[in-house]
């Protein structure tokens, strides 16, 4: 397959923005002149995962000025430089239940209520490390930069126009120094605010500044670590409490995510050790919100399952395996024909091994990880076996993988637990290795020469010339062989050996039909091996001097019998039929030995453990 798979979280980020985008309430903010030239229709949502993918869709990379955005991020930078009490002594973690623009002061300590409200942020912007204003702002926006991964610059004009209308905070500052809580020039102190207000920045940038936060102070995407892990921590605590101002209980009933709003249009969201979203749509509703980012992240919340308080949200995104079947194959003994054809093209069968709870992140990393694998791949094993709980939006995922897969003549068989796939694919299995069966019997299926068609066809019936360990031995050979084999027919489910059965050296030839290999522990059967057409059980097939599995017809089964006794017959009459014969069965066993060899390399060095 060549074309590259679109990823389903992209689909569905596209679909969810179309719908948003329909919404057209809210008013784009006045009150700072400048903002109020801001295009309403503008709605741009961009989704950056742990791992420093980023999902953008619609006008994620229009430019804005960051404004209460930059609180939490400030407030980081603050943490960083004067530690947790340091900033505890200046700025409380409490919500206010007000608007952002709220003068309350704690009557005791004078201290703002949060780091989210203007006053709260006033005095934080004044805690950043720098001998002197400049040089604050510019620690402020050089964090600012790391944690979006860009250099970021000034709107001068949304400046300007703040600086003329700023009287409302100036006041607070007064009020802050007044308090004891802010010290110096206040308006050297608002000049920071306002240039700190003023970064521009973009819906993307935003996505990445929440995944900074959401993996625990490490850029994503630049791999730069910005702040350390306890301070994303007490961050992103007080935007979950306080982010949204006087929305914030609602907020984080219905998204469920510690986010910062900004009146410019900007959201910030946060699914920590997770992702981070990063909205821009400029109408606001009466709090200040984006009215479109709000939609957008309920409902990216409630499709995505991303509430921070579902429980499978709280498990970091498991491990995987992602195998290509180069050297990889189902226990299935296979005539040489089969297995030169599977030698040939083994580049086409990928298996994805899913482990633990899958929420939207771990779904996220096995979608991208199978679609970017897949190169020359025509059929997927999904072993599923290892999941434990799937989000809907898990499945949903998988589903549109496996749907865009089959699109691109890409066929995938599940295996899961009992064979119940959550997953809508073409098969699905109890076990790893009967979907790998059957990606190979569709393999073979498919690129078997028409000449070998007929032969190489399960249902075929393969004469005693014709046997896969007979395939080297002359004409006349078969021809001595031939009278002395009796023919043995089993029904479906009729055993050939049961388990502690002492096998002799008798041969059985699989003419038609097939066996399997069967553990039995007491009520538990498991599949461990087939045998098909022209493949012969023999005593080493059996694996131990005790045979451990029931064998067993898993279909009407022909079965042609060398038994030992003629076998020992034999010897003295056509002792080179016999040397013959043990060649044939040491060469076939050997080929077995170079087939685990590579399936050992294979899964010890290919696999390819994402590390989260
Ligand atoms: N909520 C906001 O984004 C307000 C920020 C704006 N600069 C102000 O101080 O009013």
């Amino acid at each position: 397959m060549g074309e590259q798979v679109p990823s389903p979280v992209q689909v569905r980020l596209d679909e969810l923005h179309a719908r948003v985008q329909l919404n057209c309430e809210g008013e784009v903010a006045t009150y700072i002149p400048a903002l109020g030239k801001a295009d309403p229709a503008l709605f741009g949502l961009a989704l950056a995962t742990h791992d420093g993918h980023v999902y953008e869709s619609g006008d994620t990379g229009v430019g804005f000025t960051i404004q209460s955005v930059s609180k939490p991020f400030v407030y980081a930078l603050a943490l960083y430089d004067r530690g947790l009490n340091g900033v505890l002594e200046r700025v409380g973690v409490e919500p206010t239940g007000e608007g952002f623009d709220a003068l309350r002061l704690e009557p005791e300590t004078g201290r703002p209520l949060n780091p989210m409200v203007n006053a709260g942020a006033i005095v934080t912007a004044s805690l950043v490390n720098g001998d002197d204003w400049g040089q604050r702002f510019q620690r402020i926006l050089d964090g600012l930069s790391a944690f979006a991964g860009r250099e970021l610059r000034v709107d001068h004009e949304v400046l300007a126009s703040e600086e003329r209308t700023g009287d409302h905070n100036r006041a607070l500052g007064y009020l802050l120094r007044n308090a004891g809580v802010l010290e110096g020039d206040v308006d050297k102190a608002l000049a920071v605010y306002f240039r700190q207000c003023s970064v521009v920045v973009t819906a993307r940038d935003l996505a990445v500044m929440g995944a900074t936060l959401a993996g625990g102070g490490v850029n994503p995407v630049t791999g730069q670590r910005v702040v350390g892990a306890d301070t994303t921590e007490h961050v992103l605590a007080v935007m979950a409490t306080c982010g949204t101002y006087d929305f914030a209980g609602e907020w984080l009933l219905r998204a469920g995510l510690p986010a910062k709003s900004g009146v410019a249009g900007g959201l910030v969201a946060v699914l920590p050790s997770q992702l981070g979203i990063g909205v821009f749509s400029p109408p606001l509703d009466r709090r200040g919100t984006s009215v479109r980012a709000i939609a957008a992240c309920q409902e990216l919340s409630a499709r995505f399952g991303l509430h921070l308080m579902r429980p499978v949200n709280r498990t970091a995104p498991v491990l995987h395996r992602f195998l290509r079947g180069d050297s990889l194959s189902s226990q299935r003994s296979r005539r040489h024909a089969e297995r030169e054809i599977l030698q040939a093209n083994s580049g086409q069968i990928a298996i994805c091994e899913l482990q633990g709870d899958l929420g939207f992140a771990a779904a996220d990393v096995a979608v991208r990880a199978i679609a970017d694998g897949l190169d020359g791949v025509r059929w997927l094993v999904l072993d599923l076996h290892r999941v434990g709980r799937a989000e809907p939006v898990a499945v949903d995922l998988l589903d549109t993988l496996v749907g865009e897969l089959r699109e691109r003549g890409v066929g995938t068989a599940v295996a899961a637990e009992d064979g119940e796939s959550p997953v809508i694919a073409e098969a699905s299995f109890r076990s790893l290795d009967e979907a790998l069966e059957w990606c190979e019997d569709a393999l073979i299926a498919q690129e078997c020469p028409p000449s070998e068609r007929a032969g190489l066809d399960p249902a075929a019936h393969v004469p005693l010339g014709e046997q896969d360990l007979l395939r080297d031995l002359p004409a006349e050979m078969i021809d001595v062989l031939t009278p002395l084999v009796v023919e043995r027919r089993l029904a479906p489910g009729e055993p050939l050996f049961e388990p502690g059965d002492r096998p002799d050296e008798t041969l059985y030839f699989v003419v038609s039909g097939g066996l399997i290999a069967q553990q039995v522990s007491g009520d538990e059967v498991i599949r461990m091996a087939s045998m098909g057409p022209g493949t012969t059980v023999t005593r080493l097939t059996l694996v131990d001097d005790r045979n451990p599995y029931r064998i067993v017809a898993e279909e009407p089964t022909v079965l042609q019998v060398l038994s030992q006794t003629v076998q020992k017959r034999l010897e003295d009459e056509h002792p080179q039929v016999v040397e013959a014969l043990h060649w044939a069965m040491a060469r076939g066993l050997a080929a077995r030995l170079r087939q685990a060899d590579a399936q050992n390399h294979a899964l010890l060095g290919s696999a390819v453990p994402v590390e989260r």
